[in-house]
Formats: C-alpha cells, sequence, structure tokens
C-alpha cells in the first residue's frame, strides 16, 4: 500500500516514524506528503524518503493508494472531495468536519460513484463498536461525553481550579473547539448524531493526561468508558491513542480478517 499523508505535525510525523522508520506496516510505505511549509518537506524527503508537495493535484498524482487526512477540519473541508474524485480512499482523523450534513452526504455520494471508501479511525476514545451495535437496533437512549484536558491545550491559558468550559451537544462543541473534540463527532456518527450526543468539557489545572468519559445507555444496558490518555508531546492538544489509531485504521486494510 503506498500512503500519501496531508499534514505535517504531530499524528504524520508519528505514522511516518512508524511506518517508513520502524516499517510496522507489512508492504506499506508513506510515499508523500502534503505540506505547506517547504522547509519541512525538504527535511522529511531526506528524513524519511517521502516526496512532498505543496500542491493538491500534483500530491493525488504520486502514485498513492490511500490518503490519511492528518491536518484539521478546514483541511478536509478543503481536500476531501477532491481525494474521492481521484478515486484514493481516505482516512479522516479531524472527524469534527463530518458534523456538516452536506459534507458528509456530498463525500458519501463521491464515494458510490468513484468505488471508494473513507474510513473514520476511532480516534482518542473507545467503545464506538458497542454505540454502534446498540444504535443499529434502533434501543440506544442516550450517550454523553466528558473530556478533561489541561487548560492550555482548551483555552490557552492556565486557571486556578477546575472550570467546565462547555456544556452542550456535541454540534456545538465542535464548532467551539475544532482542535479538541473530534472524539464527540466521531461518537455522535456511530450512534445519535451531533445534536442528541451530550458534551461537557473541563479545563483541569491538576490534569496531566487527556481525560474522556463515554456514557450510554439503551436496551442492551449501559456503559461506562475512561480513557486516560497520554498526550503527543508534539502536540499536547492530541492524545497519543489518537495517532495509534490512524495506524490500526492502515493496518487493517492489510488483513483479511477484521475485528469489531
Ligand atoms: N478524531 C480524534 O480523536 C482526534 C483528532 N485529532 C485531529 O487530528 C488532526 C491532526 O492532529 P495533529 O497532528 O495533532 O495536529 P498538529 O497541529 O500537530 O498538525 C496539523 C498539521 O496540519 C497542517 N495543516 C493545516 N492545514 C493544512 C492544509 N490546509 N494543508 C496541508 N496541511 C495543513 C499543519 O501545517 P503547518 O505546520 O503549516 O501549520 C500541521 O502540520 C487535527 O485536526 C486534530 O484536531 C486529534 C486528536 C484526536
Ligand atoms: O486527542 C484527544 O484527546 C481528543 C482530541 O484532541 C480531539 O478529539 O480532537
Amino acid at each position: 500500500m503506498k500512503i500519501g499523508i496531508i499534514g505535517g505535525g504531530s499524528i504524520a510525523t508519528f505514522l511516518l516514524q512508524s511506518i517508513n522508520v520502524e516499517r510496522t506496516l507489512p508492504n506499506s510505505t508513506v510515499k508523500s506528503v502534503l505540506l505547506r511549509r517547504p522547509e519541512v518537506a525538504e527535511e522529511w524527503e531526506s528524513r524519511y524518503g517521502i516526496d512532498g508537495y505543496q500542491d493538491l493535484n500534483a500530491f493525488l498524482d504520486s502514485g498513492i493508494d490511500i490518503v490519511v487526512e492528518a491536518a484539521t477540519v478546514q483541511a478536509v473541508h478543503e481536500y476531501a472531495e477532491k481525494v474521492i474524485a481521484k478515486r484514493k480512499d481516505l482516512v479522516i482523523i479531524s472527524v469534527g468536519a463530518l458534523v456538516d450534513q452536506t459534507l458528509y452526504q456530498n463525500l458519501r455520494e463521491a464515494c458510490r460513484q468513484n468505488g471508494t471508501r473513507i474510513t473514520l479511525p476511532s480516534g482518542a476514545i473507545g467503545g464506538l463498536d458497542v454505540i454502534h451495535s446498540a444504535y443499529a437496533s434502533g434501543q440506544l437512549e442516550s450517550v454523553s461525553l466528558t473530556t478533561r484536558k489541561p487548560p492550555l491545550s482548551l483555552i490557552g491559558r492556565e486557571v486556578e481550579t477546575e472550570e467546565v468550559v462547555f456544556e452542550g451537544t456535541a454540534t456545538e462543541a465542535i464548532s467551539k473547539f475544532p482542535k479538541n473534540i473530534n472524539v464527540a463527532i466521531v461518537l455522535s456518527l456511530a450512534g445519535l448524531g451531533s445534536d442528541k450526543t451530550t458534551v461537557k468539557i473541563v479545563a483541569d489545572p491538576q490534569a496531566t493526561k487527556n481525560t474522556h468519559c463515554i456514557e450510554a445507555t439503551g436496551a442492551f444496558g449501559r456503559m461506562s468508558i475512561q480513557l486516560e490518555n497520554d498526550p503527543m508531546p508534539s502536540n499536547p492538544k492530541t492524545s497519543y491513542l489518537a495517532a495509534l489509531s490512524v495506524l490500526s485504521s492502515l493496518k487493517k486494510k492489510t488483513e483479511y480478517i477484521s475485528i469489531g
């Protein structure tokens, strides 16, 4: 599998190290990266053996089979439909973009027409299989997410005591915190939708981890999952698990038997 990555931040760097240096994916390599900064492209070309591009069309025509978006919600709006139109499968980690129903439907239709698929990794959370199973039977009643992160990650300043910085629907949460709460949208897409999935975000000066607590109820019973995620040192807003989940999604594409 020849992989192209959009973005040059913490998740992109993790994937390059893991796939091109540590060779964790059988018969696969990151061939091309779409980067905004030419100086990073130059350095990465020699460090990771990739081709760096600033132009989307040149990137898409560089002999890649699949594209991983590891940039921003805005970049998904900008590039996703063009990636599908070029018949490349796409992995999206800035899942928050798909709160936009028009974009979601357009991408779905473009995939149908072009015979391509979009994968949304579980990101920094888990339990999506449970939510999806409960929803598929029409018997999922409630889903809530409580996220707790260090204040600097969330609001860009320190606070003395913990502060609830948001309480509301997933739809509102992602519009206010597009770099911190993509998890709310993948949770919504697996279950009740972004207007019925409730979110609370807490800035906690004691926190050293990014914590996500998911509670769900339905005819199946009750689920409560708490993730205590180590942040990526290069971007503390992002949990290490999110990067691992992208690698896991890519790995699933190379395997014949799927779990979950
Ligand atoms: N679904 C989930 O559970 C999670 C999702 N995420 C999301 O994953 C994404 C990547 O995270 P992370 O790697 O930590 O983010 P970083 O901020 O470390 O890196 C983002 C990179 O994207 C690049 N970029 C931004 N816009 C564009 C563009 N239009 N074209 C090309 N490159 C662009 C930036 O470029 P430059 O260097 O030039 O600024 C930067 O290199 C984020 O959207 C984040 O919110 C993160 C954690 C969990
Ligand atoms: O990585 C995390 O803990 C969650 C996150 O940033 C996001 O969902 O955008």
